[in-house]
């Protein structure tokens, strides 16, 4: 499904000041792309993902999901989070099952639909494991399995692997670009790792804050998987950097 978000508008309103989260944010998603929102803390890319999710109301401007208005969540978006927001008291495969519950599945789809989304992920022997037996990036497994087993045409994922050290990271974001291709959803990730978008997005949207606004979008033309060492993804790195001014700030760094 596509996403179009026109002239969107978000900000808050503390008793000192108000902060322009996202101001004047225009943007197109196409079917099946996967998008990476870039760019500094505080430049409004997890208010624009929650506007797309529905959780939060833009001020100004319109979201449309393949053409048609839309002012809430629906389910054929799913979000995943850092921070997992699973259920403690619920093994791995209850998780998972979970949204089938809410949408009144029988228990025999919900089990057979968690368990094939776990294997997706790699976890179908821990099904019956509960979530504090399990390390970080298993978390963040189930969290995607729980997300994808709803069949979500559009995927939104903020920051799901900030909390991950760097190896666990690599490995789901290889994870990750196999299951786009596997199930092709549309996916807007939110990311402040230049190297993590420019693996993961055909697009990468460079947003820059005060107030929160699209700055560029740099198109990444280049088959996946993606290898981390090549000359298209140095090239790719370079032209990120560039955007972000970072390239004579890195210079200086690099001559001390
Ligand atoms: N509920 C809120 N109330 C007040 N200010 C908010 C609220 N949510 C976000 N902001 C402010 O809006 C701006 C954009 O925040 P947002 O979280 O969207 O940015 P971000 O790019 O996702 O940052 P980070 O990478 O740190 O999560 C920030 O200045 C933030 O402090």
């Amino acid at each position: 499904m596509s996403i179009d978000i026109t002239n969107v508008t978000r900000t808050y309103h503390l008793p000192d000041k108000n902060v322009h989260a996202i101001r004047h944010v225009d943007l197109h998603i196409a079917s099946h792309e996967f998008v990476c929102l870039l760019g500094p803390s505080g430049c409004g890319k997890s208010t624009l993902l929650k506007i797309l999710s529905g959780l939060e109301r833009p001020d100004e401007g319109t979201l449309e999901i393949d053409g048609t208005k839309v002012n809430g969540p629906g389910r054929e978006r799913a979000v995943v989070f850092q921070d997992y927001a699973l259920l403690p008291w619920r093994t791995v495969r209850e998780n998972v099952a979970f949204p089938l519950e809410l949408a009144h599945v029988s228990r025999k789809d919900r089990e057979e639909k968690a368990q094939e989304y776990l294997k997706l992920v790699h976890l179908e022997k821990f099904a019956d494991a509960y979530i504090h037996q399990l390390s970080g990036g298993m978390r963040q497994r189930v969290a995607i399995a729980r997300a994808l087993v709803q069949q979500p045409d559009i995927l939104l994922m903020d920051e799901p692997f900030g909390a991950l050290d760097a190896f666990t990271r690599m490995e789901l974001q290889s994870e990750l670009v196999k299951i786009w291709q596997a199930k092709r959803p549309t996916i807007v990730f939110v990311t402040h790792d230049i190297d993590e978008a420019i693996f993961l997005g055909d697009k990468v949207v460079i947003m820059t804050p005060n107030p929160g606004k699209v700055h560029s979008i740099v198109e990444i033309p280049v088959g996946k998987p993606r290898h981390r060492t090549g000359p298209d993804f140095n090239f790719y790195r370079d032209k990120v950097y560039k955007e972000f001014s970072l390239v004579n700030e890195y210079a200086v760094e690099y001559y001390i």
